[in-house]
């Protein structure tokens, strides 16, 4: 019987939350030229003299409050999830797991699948959304490491699932208790960012030009379109949910530096809501399949604290897929689907 392996990656995390080893991440995830997309010698000097060396003391802290017991969630759920789906796929099925950056890394997995003898791989980064700094960097990656091999195996990416019926059905199931139980006056699908210019590159013929054309559809001229792929998802999600377009917004977090990011940004619109009478939030954060630093900290408690100081009154976020068994199984549609 022919092997089949599965390599799923996620972004990646610290090894611990400590300052030498968020700095040491943080060099590696920033130092990727799909993720800061400038010329080397500026990103070097912007890593390595003004980020690593300035944020890593304050972001080492926030680690720390993520931290628990099992470590980071990022992980921990990674590895549930790779444990939930070893047990689940019929036995020609070899799964692996990895981390962009830092570990378990890409080339261990790679191997690790070599060693068992599989015949094809197939890689399933955990991104919703397609972006050239998250599944365009993984492709990269692993393409950088078999074109070193001898033999190249035959290898398929999955570079998106938004569209997953599977997939929605996750979302729906987790976020239902929060709508059926509480009464919101607003719902705030919120986003990781990117800079304006990574949509530009990624446009075909320039269709992108990130306004109401381009982002409040979605087709094959924009498919790859991240910002359009977020309302895609937001539009999807709010009519399995019952939420009325009026009724929600999308907008995106974690801007960094002083290039133009796409829009509307979250920490705008956190201060503007409870101005225009929208007091009771709940938050969805559909571009994180694993709770992580920018949905548990950033959009569950500073996002809070910022909206609350505006004047707002009640804020919720529905957690990540984590290990939820709708997640698993989506996994796995996705898993038989493409092998
Ligand atoms: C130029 C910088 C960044 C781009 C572009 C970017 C894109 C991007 N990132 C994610 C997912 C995650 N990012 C996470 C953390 C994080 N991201 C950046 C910068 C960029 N991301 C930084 C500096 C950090 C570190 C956090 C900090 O120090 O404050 C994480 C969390 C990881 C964790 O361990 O919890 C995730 C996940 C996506 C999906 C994306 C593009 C769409
Ligand atoms: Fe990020
Ligand atoms: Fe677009």
């Amino acid at each position: 019987m022919k092997k089949k392996g599965i390599l799923i990656v996620n972004l990646g995390t610290p090894d611990s939350p400590s300052v030498p080893d968020v700095r040491k991440y943080l060099r590696e995830f920033l130092m990727d030229g799909r993720v800061i997309d400038i010329p080397f010698l500026s990103r070097w000097m912007l890593v390595n003299l003004i980020i690593a060396p300035f944020r890593a003391p304050k972001s080492a802290k926030v680690y720390e409050e993520l931290w628990d017991e099992r470590g980071s969630p990022l992980l921990y759920y990674g590895e549930d999830v790779v444990k939930a789906l070893k047990e689940e796929l019929p036995n020609e099925y070899e799964v692996e797991l990895a981390m962009r950056y830092q570990s378990p890394s890409i080339e261990n997995g790679l191997q690790a699948l070599k060693s068992k003898c599989v015949s094809e791989i197939l890689v399933l980064p955990l991104f919703p959304q397609y972006a050239s700094a998250t599944t365009g960097s993984v492709v990269q990656k692993v393409n950088d490491i078999v074109n070193t091999w001898q033999v190249i195996p035959s290898i398929k990416f999955v570079n998106q699932f938004l569209e997953e019926e599977s997939f929605m059905d996750a979302l729906t199931i987790v976020a239902k208790k929060y709508v059926e139980e509480e009464k919101y006056d607003h719902f705030l699908f919120s986003y990781h960012g990117l800079p304006e210019r990574q949509i530009h590159k990624a446009s075909v013929d320039g269709y992108c030009k990130l306004n109401d054309k381009c982002c409040s559809t979605f087709h094959k001229k924009n498919q790859y379109c991240y910002r359009a792929q977020c309302f895609e998802t937001s539009r999807l999600l709010a009519s399995r949910l019952g939420i009325e377009e009026e009724n929600y917004t999308v907008c995106f977090q974690s801007r960094l530096g002083k290039d133009p990011w796409i829009q509307p940004y979250a920490d705008d619109l956190l201060k503007e809501l409870p101005k225009q009478g929208k007091k009771r939030v709940l938050a969805f954060s559909p571009s994180f399949v694993a709770d992580c630093l920018e949905t548990t900290i950033e959009v569950g408690e500073e996002f809070k604290e910022e909206f609350i100081d505006a004047g707002g009154e009640k804020w919720d976020l529905v957690e990540s897929l984590n290990n939820h068994p709708l997640w698993i199984n989506c996994l796995k549609e996705i898993i038989l689907k493409n092998t």
